[in-house]
């Protein structure tokens, strides 16, 4: 498999400027592969996004913080997501994929690293399988380490998957709002039934990321902000947003990570709701001892 690259060196500089302390709450780190090899089962191979590389994005867009989610590349081996948090001074924490089996002590080990949540993944074109029954075990076991859980899906096996959601007994947060078909717009099926979903489930929050991904329209995203922004002023105290930097699989429709920040004041439109956003809850769920 050749290596893709799926980021730009140079992004251009928001016009945006978001509050401090603000957190890009989904991201993730390549390798370096020399020091941590790739999972013999990842579906892609990617160049090294490497932890310097991603605080030097982090900073020059205006970032404080980043929640560095572990990438299906990398298997449940965290090792990179450990080493990418550890360089960070204390300026990034984390999210986990673990194997069933995982014991208590390494459990313990992943949270002293500052991981703070699991991913579940049921991209068929990412990972080989997705057990529910397995992954509702892993749920169980984390809710008491005070950590809560990702879940990455598409559109149309929402419906199959609330049983599975309702049964999680701890905070949910759906990347890229469970993948939406944006051309529907803002009063589409898909858009509909994930609104459902949270005003059902008071525990399932969701990340309003993956504009890049989500629209047909492409750049500046005006389809994806219709479709949005209503998301975000209902639940403003449940969302988070990131750059999804390095944007993995998007070699065809590589982001300008400027422009998706440009994104951020037209889904939260006042200052109110872009401290929720970009401050107060992913702190909530990654940095809740430093609240007041
Ligand atoms: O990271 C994302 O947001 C999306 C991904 C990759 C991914 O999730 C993974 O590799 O684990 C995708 O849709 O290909």
């Amino acid at each position: 498999m050749s290596r893709t690259k799926t980021w730009v060196d140079q992004p251009s500089a928001p016009a945006y400027a978001p509050p401090p302390g603000a957190i890009d709450a989904h991201v993730h780190v390549f390798g370096p592969e020399a020091d941590f090899p790739f999972s013999p089962k990842a579906k892609y191979h990617p160049e090294d996004a490497t932890p310097e590389m991603l605080f030097a994005l982090r900073d020059q867009l205006g970032f404080a913080r980043n929640v560095i989610v572990q990438a299906s590349c990398h298997g449940t081996d965290n090792a990179a997501t450990l080493n990418a948090i550890a360089k960070s001074g204390g300026a990034a924490r984390g999210v986990a994929v673990v194997s069933p089996d995982i014991d208590d002590a390494e459990l313990q080990k992943l949270h002293d690293g500052g991981i703070r949540g699991v991913r579940f993944n049921f991209l068929k074109r990412l990972v080989d399988d997705a057990p529910k029954d397995k992954f509702l075990n892993i749920a169980r076991r984390i809710a008491p380490l005070g950590w809560h859980v990702v879940v990455y899906f598409e559109a149309d096996i929402l419906e199959e998957l609330e049983p599975f959601l309702a049964a999680i007994p701890t905070t949910i947060v759906v990347d890229h709002l469970g993948r939406p078909d944006i051309a529907q717009g803002p009063g589409g099926a898909d858009i509909t039934r994930f609104v459902q979903l949270l005003d059902d489930h008071p525990n399932i929050w969701t990340k309003v990321s993956g504009a890049e991904r989500l629209s047909p329209q492409g750049a500046p995203f005006d389809d994806f902000v219709a479709v949005i922004r209503p998301v975000v002023e209902r639940f403003p105290d449940r969302v988070l947003w990131g750059t999804d930097w390095p944007h993995p699989n998007m070699e065809h429709r590589i982001p300008d990570d400027g422009t998706l920040v440009d994104v951020i004041p037209r889904i939260a439109p006042t200052a109110e709701l872009q401290r929720k956003l970009l401050v107060d809850n992913p702190m909530r769920l990654y940095w809740p001892e430093q609240l007041g």
